[in-house]
């Protein structure tokens, strides 16, 4: 029997570390999925800085062991995401009892994958659940990453099977050609989804923004490189982008994912910012590239989701290394707003007990289950 489609919230933080994506959509977790409407809150300054600072405090913990600054961070994370709830549903003119789950990401703060043959990984989500569930009164279900990654799998990516409802749905329309399609997310850090029919083949390719972002904040002292204009006035230095390039991750094949900081902009040392933006933005479009050698037929259509995407820096070289590329708006999708999304498709599929990942998007030995529901009936403040 088909899944009743419901009204779910999803809300995302990513690696950019740049605040909270928020999304109401109606879906059932399969092939029904219809956007309803959507908000993006940015972090304060020290709100920023309280992330960054569980971040750095991660890498000196060896597993996801508590501490001072997460624990702090999730605090806020939870207090800050269930304002992200109230502005969307105000904005949406709809009341929390109309929605049946929220899906919460939370903010990853490490992400260490399985070594073949070695370590099993671990991943990091912070962000206190039970106390958003209380704040917002509506269940709410996050951890997605966690069974994945317990079964064998890299914890990630985990939104390709919305990109695959996505798909399927602008296919029907004869918004996007018949044959094999890459999704792809410019993020801190990118992925790429490639669906043909029902099959699915995903992975991170590389640094997406993050080392952009990091370069131009050390540089400059401003967040992002706004429009490409810094990478517009500056040279691509091709010897260091030869050194960047020759990095057998890009040839290993997948299933792979990464940390935020798995990758360092020290090959630019010396470089002017303007240099090192358009470097650095041609280094993540070639490495997009790469992935191609390992979809198992060429793409039809390029669409791309995620703040990369406003980078014409990034989407000139990128449509130079393998034809044409468009934002997914093209297609009347959201792409600011894509993961936050899936993760209210994917909060629905947990409800549903429905596989949240496959041995093609994360390399799991079978299709898995995922997320811990936090109940808001049973997470009243005791305050
Ligand atoms: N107008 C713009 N011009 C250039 N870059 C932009 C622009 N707007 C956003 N960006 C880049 O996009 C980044 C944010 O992207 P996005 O919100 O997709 O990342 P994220 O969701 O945090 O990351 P991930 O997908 O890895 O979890 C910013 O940090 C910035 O580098
Ligand atoms: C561990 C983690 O948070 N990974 C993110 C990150 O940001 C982009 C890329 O790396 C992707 O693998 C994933 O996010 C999206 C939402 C995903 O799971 O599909």
């Amino acid at each position: 029997m088909a899944n009743a489609a419901r009204l779910a919230i999803g809300l995302m933080s990513g690696t950019s570390m740049d605040g909270i994506d928020a999304a109401l959509i109606e879906t059932d977790g399969v092939d029904h999925v219809r956007p309803v409407h959507g908000i993006s809150l940015a972090y304060s300054a020290a709100d920023r800085a309280a992330v960054a600072a569980a971040v750095q405090s991660a890498k000196t913990h060896p597993t996801r062991r508590r501490h001072a600054e997460a624990d702090r961070c999730a605090t806020m994370l939870a207090e800050r995401h269930a304002e992200a709830v109230a502005a969307l549903l105000s904005a949406a003119s709809v009341p929390a009892a109309d929605v049946a789950t929220i899906g919460f990401h939370g903010q990853t703060i490490r992400h260490m994958p399985p070594v073949p043959e070695g370590d099993s990984g671990w991943t990091w989500q912070i962000g206190d659940a039970g106390l958003l569930a209380a704040l917002t009164g509506i269940d709410v279900i996050a951890d997605f990453r966690h069974a994945d990654m317990a079964a064998g799998g890299q914890g990630a990516p985990l939104v390709p099977l919305y990109h695959r409802a996505l798909v399927a749905q602008g296919q029907a329309a004869g918004r996007l050609p018949m044959g094999p399609v890459c999704v792809l997310n410019i993020g801190g850090v990118a992925n790429v989804t490639w669906i043909d029919g029902d099959a699915l083949l995903a992975f991170d390719t590389g640094p997406g923004n993050a080392l952009i972002d990091d370069w131009v904040q050390a540089t400059t002292g401003t967040r992002f490189d706004a429009d490409g204009a810094l990478a517009a006035r500056g040279a691509v230095h091709s010897d260091v982008l030869t050194a960047m390039l020759d990095n057998p991750w890009f040839d290993q094949p997948p299933p792979k994912s990464l940390d935020r900081d798995d990758f360092s902009a020290s090959p630019l040392r010396g470089l002017s910012a303007a240099d090192g933006a358009a470097t650095l933005a041609t280094f993540t479009a070639r490495t997009i590239a790469l992935s191609r050698q390992h979809m198992p037929r060429a793409p039809v259509a390029w669409v791309v989701a995620g703040g990369g995407r406003r980078n014409p820096a990034i989407m000139n070289a990128l449509a130079q290394a393998v034809g044409a590329v468009r934002p997914v708006d093209a297609l009347a999708w959201d792409g600011d707003l894509l993961e936050a999304q899936a993760f209210a498709y994917l909060a629905v599929r947990s409800s549903a007990g429905l596989p949240l990942s496959l041995p093609g998007t994360t390399g799991v030995a079978a299709p898995t289950r995922g997320g811990l529901l936090y109940r808001a009936a049973l997470s009243r403040l005791s305050r």
